[in-house]
């Protein structure tokens, strides 16, 4: 295929109801939409996950879109590309800043999916008909808020539940959690939130029978988490330090996790996912998909990758009706007794709703061959 135009629709989409972390209260999301067509006239989606601010990881939606304007798509347009994987060396050029690359990734593995005739859950080699969501809930104002968001997740069949917790809302906030609800499915996630001087607190989480807690040291930490998994019977899940496969390689062989949580954008796309799932089998290692508070187009790419045998947990997969009054998207993404089925139409199997998109629309750009 070879891709004739891009263009980079940058939109703004306001969230229900704001999503608080360890380190970020996020309100409204700013996305870069990448639309590549063809010579023949097809069309690919992705969607650049990165926040405003370089809080979770570095990169920022203003660092990827000069990327991608800059480097990235000059260096696709107008050329033949046979596979999505020979983005690796094209992309070689430009180090790290996975975000960028995923967008533009991302929509050329739609195309590759649709010109091949398969989903794109075919196309990656994915097996599963449905998969399996759990959900994510950020810090509340308090207990009662909190409740009422696990009830009306338990309602709503989510077959996990993870929970944010930051110093001072943490042991507090999951015994409570644990003593109200002494059977259900709950992981804790820090975004990073803690040093090996909390090691006694992080001790004391071993007692509530968490299924794992995500990201509690450094970002871009690989040896203490290791010392601190030694420590713990709860798994540690990572998230913000791996950004590639070689860093999941070198978290799995020093011990520093026993379960990834993969994202697509975070690992510089679909075709380095694949890679990560592959170790993960071979290591035997738990693996499960994480979200990025994300429209629907990426969250097409995310069902279709947690299709594949080797993702053996529930991710961070809800339903649009979590987040957006109105997706870009469509039909919804509906989560039916904790399961999503998977697309089986050629491509993200999702129709982008071309008025919703323009109703979020900030400013496009045009690139040409
Ligand atoms: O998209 C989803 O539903 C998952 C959202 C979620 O939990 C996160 C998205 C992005 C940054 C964090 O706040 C958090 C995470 O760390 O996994
Ligand atoms: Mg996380």
């Amino acid at each position: 295929m070879k891709i004739t135009s891009v263009i980079l629709h940058y939109i703004q989409m306001k969230l229900k109801n704001p999503f608080t972390n360890s380190f970020s209260t996020v309100k409204d999301r700013h996305f870069i939409i990448v639309e590549a067509i063809t010579e023949d006239g097809a069309t690919g989606w992705g969607e650049c996950v990165a926040f405003n601010q370089p809080w979770y990881t570095e990169e920022t939606i203003h660092t990827c879109s000069y990327l991608l304007k800059d480097l990235l798509i000059p260096s696709i347009i107008g050329r033949q590309i046979d596979h999505p994987n020979e983005l690796e060396s094209i992309f070689a050029q430009v180090r790290r800043n996975p975000m960028a690359k995923s967008a533009l990734e991302g929509a050329l593995w739609d195309l590759y999916a649709q010109k091949r005739g398969l989903s794109l859950s075919k196309a990656l080699g994915g097996q599963k008909k449905q998969v399996e969501a759990g959900i994510s809930i950020g810090l509340k104002k308090n207990d009662e808020e909190l409740y009422s968001a696990i009830d009306k997740s338990l309602t709503q069949g989510y077959k996990r539940i993870k929970l944010k917790i930051k110093p001072g809302q943490d042991i507090s906030l999951i015994s409570k959690v644990r003593r109200r609800y002494p059977d259900i499915a709950i992981m804790a996630d820090a975004n990073s939130a803690y040093t090996l001087a909390d090691l006694d607190l992080l001790r004391e989480l071993d007692q509530y029978d968490l299924m794992m807690i995500e990201q509690p040291l450094a970002y871009n930490d690989l040896y203490e988490h290791a010392l601190l998994q030694k420590e713990l019977k709860t798994k540690i899940c990572l998230d913000e330090s791996i950004q590639s496969a070689h860093d999941a390689l070198q978290a799995i062989r020093f011990g520093s996790c026993r379960v990834i949580n993969l994202k697509i954008g975070r690992v510089g796309g679909l075709s380095e996912s694949i890679k990560i799932l592959k170790l993960c089998e071979d290591e035997g290692v738990d693996v499960w998909c994480g979200g990025m508070i994300e429209t629907g187009i990426s969250r097409a790419h995310t069902i279709a990758l947690a299709s594949m045998k080797a993702v053996n947990l529930p991710g961070d997969i809800s339903s649009t009706q979590n987040y957006w009054h109105r997706d870009i998207t469509a039909p919804e993404v509906v989560v039916s007794n904790g399961y999503i089925d998977t697309p089986t139409s050629p491509g993200l199997g999702f129709d982008i709703d071309r008025d919703a998109l323009e109703a979020f629309t900030m400013h496009k750009e045009r690139f040409h061959a």
